[in-house]
């Protein structure tokens, strides 16, 4: 990336429950910018919820899904994307996320993430005997690929939600994006 600036895209990166969706289109609200979500992305294209296609054509099809929506998003300008998790595993991925806008990893340790996601069923790789121990270890997978491919981590640990949007945009301004005002 050189300059940043008006078009310069924000990509969310992150483990599941980090917050990326949550944080992601409130970041963009605030900026007055499009949002994106990869996994919403994907059900609007194919129609269905992601435990269906996970069912349907395993991980590996829903993979192929992701990588197709991330080449076409970050081929785009001036957006918000919150990646899905598993967004980080191929290394062409990291590498158009990273080349392609500013990559903020919100990162949380394994106990928060569960207890963010324990309710939900729409996270199908959690639907485990134990979702706890699944998030520790897809976290020992992927921190060190989340760290290569993002410029910025926000602790997501203790801050409330709305104040970890102030966080983020509170780095976005110091380098150099801020919501553009009309004139
Ligand atoms: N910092 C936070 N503190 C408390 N709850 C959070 C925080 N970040 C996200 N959540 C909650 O955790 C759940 C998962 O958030 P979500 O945005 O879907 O995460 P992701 O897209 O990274 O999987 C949501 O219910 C959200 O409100
Ligand atoms: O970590 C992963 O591999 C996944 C994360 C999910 O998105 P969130 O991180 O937004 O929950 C979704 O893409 C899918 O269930 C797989
Ligand atoms: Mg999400």
């Amino acid at each position: 990336m050189q300059e940043r600036g008006a078009n310069t895209n924000i990509f969310f990166v992150g483990l599941m429950g980090a917050g990326k969706t949550t944080v992601g289109r409130a970041v963009a609200r605030r900026l007055g910018r499009p949002f994106f979500d990869s996994d919403h992305e994907i059900e609007a294209r194919t129609g269905a919820r992601i435990p269906v296609i996970f069912e349907l054509e395993g991980e590996p099809g829903f993979r192929e899904r992701e990588a197709q929506v991330i080449a076409e998003l970050t081929a785009r300008e001036a957006l918000v994307l919150a990646t899905g998790g598993g967004a980080v595993l191929r290394p062409e991925n990291r590498a158009a996320l990273h080349d392609r806008g500013l990559v903020i990893y919100l990162r949380a340790n394994p106990h928060d993430l569960w207890l963010r996601t324990r309710k939900d069923k729409n996270r199908p790789l959690l639907q485990t005997e134990d979702p706890k121990a699944k998030l520790e270890a897809l976290y020992s997978e992927r921190d060190p690929l989340y760290r290569e491919c993002a410029h910025f981590i926000v602790e997501t640990g203790r801050p409330s939600v709305n104040g970890l949007v102030n966080m983020v945009l509170m780095q976005l301004e110091l380098a150099g994006i801020t919501k553009q005002t009309q004139s």
